[in-house]
């Protein structure tokens, strides 16, 4: 859809319409409670700024110079918010399957808008989240985006909807030759597995997920069976279930110290109006039915598609992004004051074309996108029996209830050039710590 094509603004009056839904590291999502037909069943997601510094917005298209040079499709976006657009529609979209993602529609918002829902939606937020950062109230516009907690077209309806928000994370193990011999657990061990020792190393999780995204992206229904329900024993920001668009269990505002979900006796309950079964555990079948519908989608297989456009790994795409943005390679600068031939194995990327580097550092971003990015599946029941054959329909055997399904990924922001750095260093720091601990016999986050 045109994104001119709503042609109003939000104004300080409209604020008491949009309700908390949810929010990650960089925007805040606001579901809508009134009855405007264009924005029934809608959800509007809202850029935040952190509360050191402005980070966002360095030019018209939001790309700084470098990022120019890097994505030419996008530079002719007059506005950040176009260029997010255009990112999604252009780039993600033709790899993710144009059915399962929503680019959204902009919408005016004014800084008093803003101001009021930041106001109202403060007491529902983390407080770890409010400290890290608040609306952008500077934002002209905002994305408006189908809610997909809904079930496509039946918000009105009486029908229940449940639906189920996953976020993945990274599916493969790297086979990079550019991965240092020391580092080379890499190869054997997942990187989300790898990443909850060091946040629980540093106090961020106070449990460390049995979840392994090698299962979930896996060709084995026992494993996604698996997979899925370790992501329901351990949430964090992984896993969430919404029942008729409100959260029944899994943490708002994503982060992994805020699970305030529902007992499993509670959830157990709830899920009497979904699965009918006289005897047994409901939440089992339940999640089940998520696994089966993950495993025949077929969604993680583009998913993973995607991810994998990472190919070199970061500890090979690092030494193209210093091609890239034409600077001399701090990495190898550093392996040379250690030992001259550690930097050997990378000079063959360093007399790459430009055009080859830019194109690696490309992938290497988009594959960060799909690797950060959630789904989300929504289950309604099917009422005609026909339908157990289609596409988009998953038949739960144990209970014999037919589903219809609709599956969306979502947040799929672009990542920022700069951020490769950070994307090295947060890769050494990763894999040091977990060599370390795991030199470390019996140590508690290894026998989790
Ligand atoms: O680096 P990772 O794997 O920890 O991913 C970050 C996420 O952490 P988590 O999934 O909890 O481990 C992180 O999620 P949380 O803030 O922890 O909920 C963000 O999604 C972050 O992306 P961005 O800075 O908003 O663009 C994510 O950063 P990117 O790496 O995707 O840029
Ligand atoms: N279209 C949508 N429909 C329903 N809920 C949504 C939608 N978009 C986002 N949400 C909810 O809001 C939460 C935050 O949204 P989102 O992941 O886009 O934020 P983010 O700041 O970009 O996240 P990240 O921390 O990964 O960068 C999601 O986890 C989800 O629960
Ligand atoms: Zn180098």
């Amino acid at each position: 859809m045109d994104l001119r094509g709503m042609e109003m603004m939000l104004e300080a009056k409209d604020a008491g319409e949009w309700a908390y839904r949810g929010e990650g590291a960089a925007n805040l999502v606001l579901s809508y409670t009134g009855s405007f037909p264009p924005f029934v069943g809608k959800v509007l997601r809202v850029r935040k700024i952190t509360r050191n510094g402005t980070e966002y917005d360095n030019g018209l298209s939001g790309l700084s110079k470098q990022e120019c040079l890097l994505w030419d499709e996008l530079i002719s976006a007059p506005s950040r918010e176009m260029a997010e657009h255009l990112y999604i529609k252009n780039v993600l979209s033709p790899l993710l399957g144009s059915d399962n993602v929503d680019a959204g529609v902009r919408v005016f918002v004014g800084k008093e808008f803003l101001e009021s829902v930041e106001r109202n939606v403060l007491s529902k937020r983390p407080s770890w989240r409010v400290n890290d950062a608040k609306t952008n109230t500077e934002c002209v516009s905002a994305l408006l985006l189908s809610d997909l907690s809904h079930f496509p077209g039946s918000v009105l309806n009486k029908e229940f909807c449940i639906t189920v928000e996953i976020k993945p994370k990274c599916g493969f193990l790297p086979v990079s030759d550019f991965i240092a011999d020391e580092n080379s657990v890499k190869k054997s061990i997942s990187r989300f597995k790898m990443h909850q020792a060091l946040k629980f190393h540093q106090g961020k999780i106070s449990e460390v997920s049995e979840y392994d995204p090698l299962d979930l992206f896996s060709k084995s229904i026992k494993k996604v069976n698996k997979a899925v329900k370790d992501l329901f024993l351990t949430p964090q920001n992984n896993f969430r279930v919404f029942l008729n668009g409100s959260l029944i269990y899994g943490g708002l505002g994503g982060g992994p110290s805020s699970n305030s979900h529902l007992t499993g006796e509670t959830f157990e309950d709830v899920l009497k109006c979904v699965i009918q079964l006289d005897n047994g555990n409901r939440t089992t079948k339940f999640l089940e039915l998520v696994a089966e519908t993950v495993f025949r989608s077929g969604l993680l297989d583009r998913l993973l598609k995607a991810q994998m456009l990472d190919t070199i790994d970061i500890e090979g795409a690092i030494h193209a992004y210093y091609n890239a943005v034409s600077q001399s390679c701090k990495v190898c600068s550093k392996f040379q004051q250690v030992e001259e031939k550690l930097s050997e194995r990378y000079s063959r990327i360093h007399s790459d074309p430009y055009s080859k580097s830019v194109k690696i550092v490309k992938d290497y971003l988009i594959a960060a996108t799909a690797k950060d990015l959630s789904m989300m599946i929504s289950f309604r029941p099917a009422e005609n029996r026909d339908l157990e054959s289609s596409d988009d329909t998953v038949v739960l055997q144990s209970t014999r209830q037919s589903f219809q399904y609709k599956a969306s990924f979502l947040d799929l922001d672009r990542k920022p050039l700069k951020k490769m750095e950070y994307y090295y260093e947060l890769d050494q720091k990763i894999v040091r710590t977990y060599s370390q601990i795991s030199k470390t016999k019996r140590h508690p986050v290894l026998e989790a």
